[in-house]
């Protein structure tokens, strides 16, 4: 899916990101943990291609994107990839039904069947009978399911998720990562950052930043403090 190498990342003369090497298969689940302020959300930035300006080498699906224009990558972006937020980042003066449908109006796929796509996207993070009302009238567990269902919409590749349960209870948290464990398993590549290891159990495979150096596991990190 994706193959990361040799990446630096410096905001002037502080670099946020050294070194990174990163390989991840299609139809993996990888959580990325560490601090805050360890440089995850550069990463993923990077990763889901809202960050260019970086030295060493991001291939997505073995394409270079590093001197594509903007709109060019908001195209690829709409259609190969799935965000999905700490705070959901839906439109609070839109109805659930509106929300996931704006990823379907900006792709430039067919869409000859848009409102079975969205009732099988409902249907898929339960939320079927909600689709008039707005985030507002939602718990937040369920405005996490309408942004996991925008994400979805347009059938991505790749999911990127930052701290989705990060405003969520242990419950509903449990719930949400249920939704993502599906979607993986139906094929859908997941990156999600978090800080809860339990929320991370449920990827195959874990990674950590620490001081902007990726580790692939704790001892490496242990050893490197
Ligand atoms: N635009 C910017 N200009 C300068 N420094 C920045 C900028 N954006 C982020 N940083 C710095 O880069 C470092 C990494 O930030 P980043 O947001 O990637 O961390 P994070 O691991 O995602 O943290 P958190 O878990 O708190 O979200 C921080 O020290 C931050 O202050």
């Amino acid at each position: 899916m994706l193959k990361v190498t040799d990446v630096k990342k410096a905001y002037g003369k502080f670099t946020v990101l050294e070194d990174i090497n990163l390989e991840v298969a299609d139809g993996e689940f990888l959580a990325i943990m560490g601090p805050s302020g360890s440089g995850k959300s550069t990463l993923i930035n990077i990763l889901g291609l809202l960050d260019q300006s970086y030295t060493g080498e991001y291939l997505l699906e073995d394409k270079n994107y590093q001197n594509v224009s903007d709109n060019e990558l908001s195209r690829i972006r709409g259609d190969q990839l799935g965000f999905v937020f700490q705070n959901f980042k839906l439109l609070t003066t839109y109805n659930v039904y509106e929300n996931i449908e704006i990823p379907l109006i900006y792709s430039k796929k067919a869409q000859n069947n848009k409102q079975e796509l969205i009732a099988d996207v409902i249907d898929k993070v339960g939320l079927t009978g909600k689709e008039k009302n707005r985030p507002s009238e939602l718990s937040g567990g369920q405005q996490q399911r309408v942004a996991i269902a925008r994400a979805i919409v347009n059938r991505p590749k790749l999911i990127i998720a930052d701290e989705p349960t990060g405003a969520l209870d242990s419950k509903t948290s449990k719930e949400i990562m249920d939704i993502f464990t599906k979607l993986n398993k139906a094929g859908t590549t997941v990156i999600m950052v978090t800080h809860d290891s339990e929320v991370a159990e449920y990827a195959m495979r874990t990674v950590y930043i620490r001081d902007g150096h990726l580790y692939n596991d704790e001892k490496s990190v242990k050893n490197h403090d």
